[in-house]
């Protein structure tokens, strides 16, 4: 995926818009004078998982309903596996699937007739059996959807959405109100139909939920692309963190610490403990320095941990108002693509 205002896709290799089944360039999207998308682009390469996230009323659902057709962009261009979503819906419906946030299911119907319904408008073939075992409801088929749990509900939604395996799914926040056992069955579906070569597009609130999932991942805020790129590109942008705590410090040898970490140190005492923190956009190097460093001074760290930034940090880094978004860079990478 390569993004035109996004900070971490700077360093992201182009790819050829072959390889792309969403193709999005300078979307702008208005209600009226309101501007609710601002020149978003960003493709999404086939077989991969990308998560489109952002604050409330960032412009995510705006975007999704440009891309499922449902709305004409104001301008910009946008290509649904080589397909215009607005002029050529039929070609683009019929090789994709979606999954709303709002389920169209009839209370009345039992969930084998709801997919047997599903059989007849559906584009594409498919077995009701194969997607009851999908998703787990073989034991519900006879049940009337109007007793399904909330959970049970979000599952055949999504295995309407995946019905006759479309090409390019959109899942919009599939695990609300799912059960942590639920959401981890689902989660796997989605690795498995990837793994088969649909190419996905999730959104989600649940940021644990789009790191475990998604190759790619953008943030949106306020109607623009705030930090795009793959996984590790994302989570880079914001500082990894090492701490330790050590009771064999002895004074002298602290000041050297600082010049052999290149990120930043922070120690703070307690009676005979140090605290040791390290933020540092360099964690392998910097991790090897301090257990070289340990080691040299035969010092023993305790509680020794190291992590990348989490998603929930990159999301909470996010700027939440334009001022702060540093728009001559990011209008500068956008005309470059
Ligand atoms: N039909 C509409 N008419 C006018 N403004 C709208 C309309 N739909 C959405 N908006 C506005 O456009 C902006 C983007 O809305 P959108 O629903 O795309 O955001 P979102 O990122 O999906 O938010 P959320 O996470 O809260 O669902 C918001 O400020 C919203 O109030």
């Amino acid at each position: 995926m390569t993004m035109s205002n996004g900070t971490a896709a700077r360093g992201a290799i182009p790819h050829h818009r072959e390889d792309a089944t969403v193709s999005v360039r300078d979307l702008v999207y208005r209600y009226g004078e309101f501007v609710a998308v601002e020149g978003v682009s960003f493709s999404i390469r086939r077989g991969e998982v990308f998560a489109l996230l952002g604050t409330n009323g960032a412009g995510k659902t705006t975007t999704l309903e440009v891309l499922e057709g449902f709305r004409k962009p104001t301008s910009g261009s946008v290509e649904v596996l080589g397909h215009s979503p607005f002029q050529e819906r039929f070609e683009v419906q019929a090789r994709t699937g979606i999954m709303l946030q709002e389920s169209g299911l009839i209370d009345e119907m039992t969930v084998v007739q709801m997919l047997e319904l599903w059989q007849r408008l559906s584009p594409r073939d498919d077995d009701p059996s194969r997607l009851l075992d999908l998703v787990h409801l073989v034991e519900r088929r006879d049940v009337p959807v109007s007793s399904l749990s909330g959970g049970e509900k979000r599952r055949l939604d999504f295995a309407m959405s995946v019905w006759g395996s479309p090409e390019f799914v959109v899942l919009d926040e599939p695990t609300t109100g799912l059960d942590p056992q639920s959401r981890d069955q689902l989660w796997q579906v989605v690795q498995r139909i990837r793994d088969d070569g649909a190419t996905i597009l999730l959104t989600t609130h649940y940021l644990e939920e789009a790191e475990a999932l998604a190759d790619r991942v953008a943030i949106m805020n306020s109607g623009r692309v705030a930090v795009a790129g793959t996984m590790s590109e994302v989570l880079a942008t914001v500082p990894a963190r090492i701490s330790a705590v050590s009771t064999s410090l002895p004074g002298h040898v602290l000041g050297g610490l600082d010049r052999e970490v290149l990120g930043e140190l922070t120690l703070t005492t307690e009676g005979a403990q140090v605290f040791l923190s390290l933020e540092t956009r360099q964690l392998q190097r910097d991790l090897t320095r301090l257990l070289d460093w340990a080691r040299q001074h035969d010092v023993h760290l305790d509680e020794l941990r190291a992590s990348p930034a989490s998603l929930s940090e990159v999301f909470m880094a996010v700027p939440r108002n334009d001022s702060a978004f540093g728009d001559t860079a990011v209008r500068a990478e956008g005309a470059r693509n």
